[in-house]
């Protein structure tokens, strides 16, 4: 199956500043990505790289259909009500699907006559949601949705995401920096850091591909491919890729999704960057 977004040794800068190098991914179709990565790591530029609204300075973008985005600051006009929005909609996309998208409203009791900018965050962001996906897109990419949402907001905000993935085939790439929020939801990850492609592949493989070991401070593990180490008091805690050694002084448990985050974020240096080729659907 041909991926939903192929990204193949982008390169982007402003000016003399790099903001992406040589990042080659691809997220299957169907599977809903998270791209996470700290302050200026480079997730919106690769957002905007994904849905044309940049131009690389190396390397190229390809995506399988149409593609939606909803940026940062949710493109809302606070002074129109949520109907007119949805006509502003219908008039800037060819395809449109205007029931659903008034269907999915009513379910979430958003009113149409209220005016956007006194709707509170999130339904801001589920009615910003709602526009993306009444365009019907095959590619859907959400810049932060969950920025300055509470936790039921947000928790809401994802499960709405869930439904519209469950419902037809929908390729999702939503950037944030809550993991724990996207834990449920998410099936691929794609973690930049400074600019650089860190970690992209399945979540499921990826957790199943690396341990938590924890042991003696003076003990090293013979043969761990270590991705990062940190000590607390005598117990050397670290997340290795491949399976557990064999030396009874280590436990080994299978990391979480922050746990790995976090692991690679500590050490930018490693990587776990499965070849193009080895993408699976
Ligand atoms: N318009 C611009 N002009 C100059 N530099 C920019 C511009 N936009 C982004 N940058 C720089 O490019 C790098 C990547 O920025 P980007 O916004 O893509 O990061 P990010 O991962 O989305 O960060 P955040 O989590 O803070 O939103 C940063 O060093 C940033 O300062």
């Amino acid at each position: 199956m041909k991926p939903a977004l192929e990204v193949t040794g982008l390169g982007v800068r402003y000016r003399r500043t790099w903001a992406l190098r040589d990042c080659s991914l691809s997220v299957p179709a169907g599977r809903v990505a998270a791209l996470v990565g700290p302050n200026g790591a480079g997730k919106t530029t690769l957002m905007h790289a994904a849905v044309g609204l940049l131009r690389p300075e190396t390397g190229s973008v390809r995506v399988a259909g149409e593609v939606a985005f909803v940026a940062q600051d949710k493109p809302l006009y606070d002074g129109f009500t949520v109907a007119e929005m949805l006509a502003f909609g219908r008039r800037l996309n060819r395809r449109w699907d205007d029931g659903a998208a008034r269907r999915r409203l009513a379910g979430l009791g958003i009113p149409l006559d209220r005016k956007v900018g006194r709707l509170s965050g999130g339904q801001q962001a589920q009615v910003a949601v709602t526009l993306a996906v009444a365009a019907c897109p095959d590619l859907l990419v959400l810049d932060e949705p969950l920025a300055n949402l509470d936790p039921l907001a947000r928790h809401d905000v994802m499960r709405s995401i869930m439904a519209e993935v469950a419902g037809r085939e929908l390729t999702v790439l939503l950037s944030s920096h809550v993991v724990s929020d996207l834990e449920e939801t998410c099936d691929w990850l794609i973690l930049l850091n400074g600019g650089r492609l860190q970690v992209s592949g399945d979540i499921e493989e990826l957790l199943d591909g690396h341990h938590v070991l924890t042991g003696p401070e003076q003990a090293s593990p013979a043969g761990a491919d270590a991705v990062s180490v940190s000590r607390t008091g005598r117990q050397v805690t670290m997340l290795v890729r491949g399976g557990p050694p064999l030396d009874p002084r280590w436990q080994a448990r299978r990391p979480g999704l922050d746990e790995l985050v976090m692991g690679y974020l500590r050490s930018p240096e490693s990587g776990a960057l499965p070849g193009l080729a080895e993408v699976r659907a």
